[in-house]
């Protein structure tokens, strides 16, 4: 039942009622990572979705074989009770104002994944429209495989506008039909799933971590130790690590490392996350608060993605990659 954890409200699948959505005519914009994770896990509770995508899609074959009707977006859009956007974010606001903002039935629920364009005042939705978010703590792809394996991704939901009165309703059954309620539905508002999501994703999750695992294994490379000791050490391990963290957290896994091990990670850990660094944090969680990053990220994909093209090349060509690659051939198990 319903918890409250350190102030949060925790909702699990016995206080969701999932039929919400059944009868509902529902479009998902988007078959990409969370597109199709949130689309298939909610055919399979027996929900009747169509997805919207532009003229020329890549995802246009893998929808229709999965049984999905397949619409472009104005289309799909045209008569949905509810219309989940699952596009790349800097997508949204063009698409909204062609494509959804004309189609939108009176009082339909719009829905998000990520508040980003709501937050940001990228998009804002007619006085009428009921607007939530289920945003998965986890990659979609892992929505999907937890919600086959009989598990689930946790989600945080929140409601942004709720003329209907019943949107939040609507939102946890969302949440429980793509499996959420097995693991955890935390209600949150727009402001702190987009900040948190965001700082999380740049300074920790994505950005921190793979910067501390490639600069580690550089600094042994360039001392001249065998790069695939150091991919060993600084990357391939990381997945064992965190799993323990996963679990138990920092302490089951100090509890299996050596002495010597947890030793080190009190002596030096504070040598790598200085002063400095938690001031970076902190300019980094402005720069978003203030939508700097968010004025930024749109004008870098609006003039092609010149920043983010030069950067996925650079990083696709590093000798990380390249060892790393070498040894998941020795390792056929890992791809599943
Ligand atoms: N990736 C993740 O795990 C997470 C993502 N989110 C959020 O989910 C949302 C979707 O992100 P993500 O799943 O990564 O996106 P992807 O890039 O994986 O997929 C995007 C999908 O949208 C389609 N698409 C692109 N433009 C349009 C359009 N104009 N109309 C209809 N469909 C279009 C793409 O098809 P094609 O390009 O073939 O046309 C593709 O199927 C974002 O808000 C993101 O922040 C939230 C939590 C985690
Ligand atoms: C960590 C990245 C993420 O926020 C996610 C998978 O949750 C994203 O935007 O993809
Ligand atoms: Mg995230
Ligand atoms: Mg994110």
């Amino acid at each position: 039942m319903a918890g409250n954890i350190l102030g949060t409200t925790v909702y699990y699948d016995a206080d969701c009622n999932v039929e919400k959505l059944v009868g509902k005519k529902i479009t998902v914009l988007g078959y990409g990572s969370q597109g199709h994770a949130h689309a298939l896990n909610l055919k399979e509770n027996g929900m009747d979705v169509t997805i919207g995508l532009r003229k020329g899609s890549k995802s246009w074959t893998a929808a229709e074989e999965a049984g999905f009707p397949v619409k472009e977006t104005g289309e799909a859009v045209k008569g949905a009770d509810i219309v989940m956007v699952l596009i790349p974010d800097e997508l949204q606001a063009d698409t909204y104002a062609n494509a959804i903002a004309p189609n939108l039935k009176k009082g339909a629920y719009l829905a998000f994944a990520h508040g980003f364009n709501i937050h940001f005042n990228k998009i804002v939705p007619p006085a009428d429209a009921n607007v939530f978010m289920v945003a998965p703590k986890g990659p979609g792809h892992l929505v999907r495989r937890t919600f086959q394996e009989g598990s689930g991704v946790p989600c945080l939901v929140a409601v942004e506008k709720d003329p209907s009165g019943d949107t939040m309703e609507i939102a946890k059954a969302w949440a429980a039909g793509i499996g959420a309620g097995r693991s955890g539905i935390l209600e949150t508002t727009f402001r702190q799933e987009t900040e948190t999501d965001l700082f999380g994703e740049q300074a920790v999750l994505c950005g921190g971590v793979c910067a501390l695992m490639q600069t580690g294994f550089e600094t042994l490379v360039e001392a001249g130790y065998n790069p695939v000791n150091a991919y060993f050490e600084c990357v391939h391990e990381m997945k064992l690590i965190v799993d323990l963290i996963y679990e138990g957290g920092f302490q089951t896994m100090r509890n299996s490392i050596s002495n010597t091990a947890e030793y080190g990670d009190y002596l030096t850990g504070p040598k790598m996350i200085t002063e400095q660094t938690r001031q970076a944090m902190r300019d980094v969680l402005k720069d978003i608060q203030s939508g700097a990053f968010a004025e930024a990220f749109i004008k870098d994909s609006k003039t092609g993605f010149p920043f983010l093209k030069g950067e996925r090349a650079k990083a696709e060509n590093h000798e990380v990659e390249k060892v790393g690659a070498a040894l998941r051939n020795l390792m056929p198990w890992i791809k599943k």
